[in-house]
């Protein structure tokens, strides 16, 4: 595909796109263009990936196409301040910052600006990511869909209102972390009983899989549980002893603060 894609901020969540992208089927890394403040991080993503890297935003600004803003909410305005004037309508700009929304980078950018704003998650480098999608109407549809193409090389693309973002952000942005605390939580256990800590990991993480998959199939998770619990027998043991400390409540509490958080932010910025 014959677009250049740039990124703002060469963190954590540009590098899994990135590197999402240079394993996909879509965008050649001489196609990638990435600017961060710190250099060893340019040198590393250069090395690793051989994309272009820039000192400055702006340059990036003026070698892309599609500008994605991967730095932190804090960061987001003197960003949009500093790249405003290089930035044309022609351009498409996807934000991915938790809480910030579309009008506070209309206020900054103008809105006569292309607006993407995405949640993704670090499963995007795996080509398996979730990415929540919202825009402000000014893309073109054969542009919208474009995007949604180029984003759907990395994972599923799911179109969200934006007042739903930080409930996004809360199960399918944060989801991820929560997964590898579980993960890490059933090997301590595996390792507990005896087992190797690479065959605990092994086993925990092919059976997380499977049953993610077989939900994903359409079964219901509670008639699946059901289906592996024998009467006093193991599973309902094991079950027994999670419910009596609060694991299913934990999961809900983990969730809503993980909300609240975001709702919190998202107005300390609309404050800003
Ligand atoms: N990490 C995750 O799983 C997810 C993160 N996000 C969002 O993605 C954005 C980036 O998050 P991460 O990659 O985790 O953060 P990060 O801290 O790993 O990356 C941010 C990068 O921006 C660079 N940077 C700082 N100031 C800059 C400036 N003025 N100009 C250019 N680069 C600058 C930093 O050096 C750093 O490399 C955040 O807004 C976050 O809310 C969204 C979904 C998931
Ligand atoms: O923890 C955070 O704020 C970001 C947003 C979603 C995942 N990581």
């Amino acid at each position: 595909m014959n677009v250049r894609i740039g990124f703002i901020g060469g963190g954590n969540m540009a590098e899994a796109f990135i590197s999402g992208f240079v394993n996909g089927e879509l965008i050649l890394p001489s196609k990638i263009h990435v600017s961060d403040v710190n250099k060893e991080r340019l040198e590393y993503l250069k090395n690793t990936y051989g994309i272009n890297v820039h000192e400055t935003n702006v340059s990036v600004v003026l070698n892309s196409d599609i500008v994605f803003l991967s730095v932190k909410p804090q960061v987001m305005k003197a960003v949009l301040e500093e790249i405003k004037e290089a930035l044309t309508p022609a351009q498409v700009v996807v934000s991915m910052a938790a809480g910030y929304p579309i009008k506070k980078i209309e206020e900054t950018l103008g809105d006569d600006k292309k607006i993407v704003r995405i949640m993704p998650n670090i499963l995007v480098k795996i080509r398996k990511g979730v990415i929540a999608l919202t825009h402000n109407y000014r893309l073109l549809d054969e542009e919208l869909s474009t995007v949604k193409e180029i984003l759907s090389d990395c994972g599923e693309v799911v179109e969200v209102e934006e007042k739903l973002f930080d409930a996004v952000t809360a199960i399918s942005g944060s989801g991820p972390a929560f997964i590898f605390l579980t993960i890490e939580a059933l090997a301590d256990g595996g390792v507990k009983a005896g087992l190797p800590r690479e065959a605990a990991l092994k086993l925990v993480t092919a059976t997380i899989v499977g049953s993610a998959e077989m939900v994903r199939n359409g079964e219901h998770p509670e008639v699946l549980k059901d289906k592996v619990t024998s009467p006093a027998g193991t599973t309902i043991a094991g079950l027994s002893a999670l419910e009596e400390r609060g694991t299913r409540y934990s999961f809900i509490k983990a969730v809503e603060e993980a909300f609240k958080r975001s709702k919190e932010i998202s107005e300390l910025i609309e404050k800003l």
